[in-house]
């Protein structure tokens, strides 16, 4: 049941979308959420002061309902720009998960080695470094420099997210990185752009060159400019993303994951229906082996490496 937060949202906020269907994809067993959030709640969790944007809550509780709903194993948490350095919500989320989620986090320079072993303890095996403007303010970076070592210390990888035109100048930067990183969302590409062009090839080119950087190829509602919606039992949502999607997963198999997003920030136009989303799938990783390293094998091997017999490092 959603209940209202004590936060007003931000003007058209879109919720997120309740009742979500089975999919018709079965998950492979193990099946990791591997990009996901949670949003307070308010009354819990206070939103950031330094936030850009207000949403609606969406708790622990719900995030565990949906990963049952849609038949997953398990989720990484991300922390969400909304909640700024503050990672209580998400580091309560994945103490309450029963060792079925794993965080990532954001903290600024300022944190202590206390707080970042605490951190691990609770789960935490890497942190956010986000460049996309409408959600952060600037961090220099060396202080990020500065924090990347320090992480790579615990084994943690380095999650960064920004906007497809901003590569060519933060290439270096990434270059630079001690640790795995991991790309949110394929660097949002412009879908509508030829996928053999200048900038989509750009990002291939920066994942062949650098065998550290792994992709999350998420968010196909968000990078949609054609759909069709994942709405009203659509399968084949958003055909247009689903070639670059596609292209990722085949050019580098071992370096890709997959992520729901909910409760899928920001979205002006829509809310998906969650299972309709895992439904796309096979269409980005159309054979069973692929499937299972998209799913399976990598999110484990980067957050739950004690499991497996050869972790990401
Ligand atoms: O594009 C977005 O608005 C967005 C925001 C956040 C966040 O606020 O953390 O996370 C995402 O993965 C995507």
């Amino acid at each position: 049941m959603k209940q209202e937060s004590i936060f007003t949202k931000s003007p058209g906020w879109l919720d997120w979308y309740t009742g979500p269907s089975k999919p018709a994809f079965t998950l492979p067993a193990g099946a990791v959420d591997a990009h996901c959030h949670v949003f307070g709640p308010g009354a819990e969790f206070p939103y950031a002061a330094e936030r850009k944007y207000t949403p609606c809550d969406a708790s622990k509780a719900q995030l565990f309902a949906l990963r049952e709903q849609l038949g997953f194993s398990r989720n990484v948490i991300v922390q969400a720009t909304c909640h700024g350095a503050d990672n209580r919500a998400m580091v309560d989320a994945c103490q309450s998960s029963g060792g079925k989620a794993r965080g990532v986090a954001t903290v600024r320079r300022t944190v202590s080695d206390e707080e970042l072993q605490a951190l691990h303890d609770a789960g935490v095996r890497g942190v956010r470094f986000n460049f996309v403007k409408r959600l952060v303010d600037f961090t220099p970076r060396e202080e990020l420099l500065e924090i990347a070592g320090r992480v790579a210390k615990l084994g943690w990888h380095i999650v960064v997210y920004f906007e497809s035109q901003d590569l060519p100048e933060l290439w270096d930067f990434f270059s630079a990185l001690p640790t795995i990183v991991v790309v949110d969302h394929m660097g949002r590409p412009d879908v509508s752009k030829d996928i053999d062009g200048p900038e989509f090839a750009l990002f291939l080119k920066f994942m062949r060159e650098h065998p550290n950087v792994w992709s999350k190829v998420s968010c196909p509602e968000r990078l949609s400019v054609s759909g069709p919606k994942a709405l009203d039992g659509e399968r084949m949502a958003y055909r247009d993303v689903i070639p670059f999607a596609r292209r990722v997963v085949e050019s580098f198999p071992d370096r890709v994951l997959w992520g729901t997003d909910w409760p899928h920030p920001n979205l002006k136009d829509h809310m998906p229906d969650d299972g309709l989303l895992v439904d796309l799938i096979p269409h980005i990783a159309p054979t069973a082996e692929l499937q299972h390293k998209l799913l399976v094998d990598n999110p484990m091997r980067l957050y739950w490496p004690e499991e497996t017999s050869n972790g990401a490092r």
